[in-house]
């Protein structure tokens, strides 16, 4: 008899066309095929979005929109990436604690019904200002001070309870800033260490709304994406948590700044004008202990501060400098004068 490969998985992505999403899609879609990973999202899709594969409009809070979803495309796995981040949560806090939190009840409700995998991604904003902050254990305090960390906190341990209740299998990842050309980043405290490459590429000069020595941790996307389809994928049986901490650097502004002058330019400008997220950013670790991640499901960052600044200035180079014969399909992107965009109650 010849053994039966296993079909791949049928896979739905929530919140597709923020920062994150796209690149997940696109991953998936290489790995599973085109039409096995369904895009969705609030926002109109653009015409090269719509191009690769389904998209569908789904509202997180809308939890019969999303059973039907499920039931239509036969749907296995689901990767949760609808949210609102840490700046526009403090900005917002009604609609943070409706998105992340009532979002997340729907979806992992889903995930009970239906027998779905569960991957929804935490963040290193779910520690608080008396947490340890170097090296941050996966257990430690947990007591932080934003609408998007409590959300994210409430979000892991109502996964772990529904994994071990109803043997939902739920998986999260708690993230550090991600570094990303692709995607405009959607109002959180780390979008500054975006934000700076465009300035420096359309005017050579940017004003940080952290302090020069706020040294948080970041990642870029490729190393986000990959960790991210690792634990996806992993055998149930090597993971020993729900939840993994995963770190790849760390770095403050000006030494982000530093490397844009000896990468991009010697004359590239730097000065800081800190605001509100500056008490967001001190709250959070310096560093992250991930040994758990590297152990059970392989968690193996490649990219440091150098090799960042690196792709992000030979990704968005083309975007403002074009030349003759090269278009790129990234954006400029304008940075609003406080970062955050405008996101009102109801959505
Ligand atoms: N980007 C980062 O640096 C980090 C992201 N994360 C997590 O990764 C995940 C993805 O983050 P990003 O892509 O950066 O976020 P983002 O803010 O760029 O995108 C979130 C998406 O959710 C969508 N959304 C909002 N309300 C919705 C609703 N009611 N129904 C459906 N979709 C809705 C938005 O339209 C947006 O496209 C989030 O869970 C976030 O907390 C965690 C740590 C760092
Ligand atoms: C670290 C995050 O979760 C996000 N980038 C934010 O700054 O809110």
């Amino acid at each position: 008899m010849v053994a039966q490969q296993a079909p791949p998985p049928r896979v739905l992505v929530t919140g597709s066309l923020g920062q994150l999403g796209s690149t997940v899609v696109n991953t998936l879609r290489a790995k599973f095929g085109q039409d096995n990973v369904i895009a969705s999202d609030i926002k109109k899709p653009t015409v090269q979005q719509r191009s690769t594969g389904p998209f569908v409009y789904a509202d997180v809070l809308n939890y019969r929109a999303l059973d039907q979803i499920v039931v239509d495309y036969g749907i296995d796995w689901v990767v949760h990436f609808s949210a609102i981040l840490s700046a526009a949560g403090e900005r917002n806090p009604a609609l943070g604690l409706n998105v992340n939190i009532n979002g997340f009840q729907n979806v992992l409700e889903l995930a009970k019904a239906h027998r779905l995998r569960l991957l929804s991604p935490s963040t290193m904003g779910a520690f608080g200002p008396t947490t340890p902050k170097d090296e941050t254990p996966d257990l430690t305090i947990m007591r932080p001070n934003t609408i998007y960390g409590i959300s994210k906190v409430h979000m892991e341990l109502l996964g772990e309870y529904y994994c071990e209740k109803y043997g939902v299998d739920f998986r999260s990842l708690r993230y550090p800033g991600i570094i990303s050309a692709d995607s405009p980043p959607g109002g959180g405290t780390t979008d500054y260490a975006v934000d700076i490459f465009h300035a420096a590429l359309k005017s050579n000069r940017y004003t940080s709304f952290l302090s020069s020595d706020m040294r948080l941790p970041m990642a870029y996307i490729d190393d986000c994406i990959t960790g991210t389809v690792q634990l996806l994928e992993a055998p149930q049986e090597s993971l020993t948590q729900r939840v993994y901490n995963v770190h790849a650097c760390a770095f403050s502004p000006r030494e982000l700044a530093q490397e844009i002058c000896r990468q991009h330019s010697p004359d590239f400008a730097i000065d800081y004008s800190p605001d509100f997220r500056e008490d967001i950013a001190s709250t959070w670790p310096r560093t992250m202990a991930d040994t758990a991640a590297r152990r059970d499901w392989g968690w193996n960052p490649v990219f440091g501060t150098s090799d960042i600044v690196r792709e992000m200035l030979s990704k968005l180079t083309p975007v403002y400098k074009p030349s003759a014969t090269s278009v790129s399909p990234i954006q400029p992107i304008a940075i609003a004068s406080d970062g955050v965009p405008a996101i009102e109650v109801g959505n």
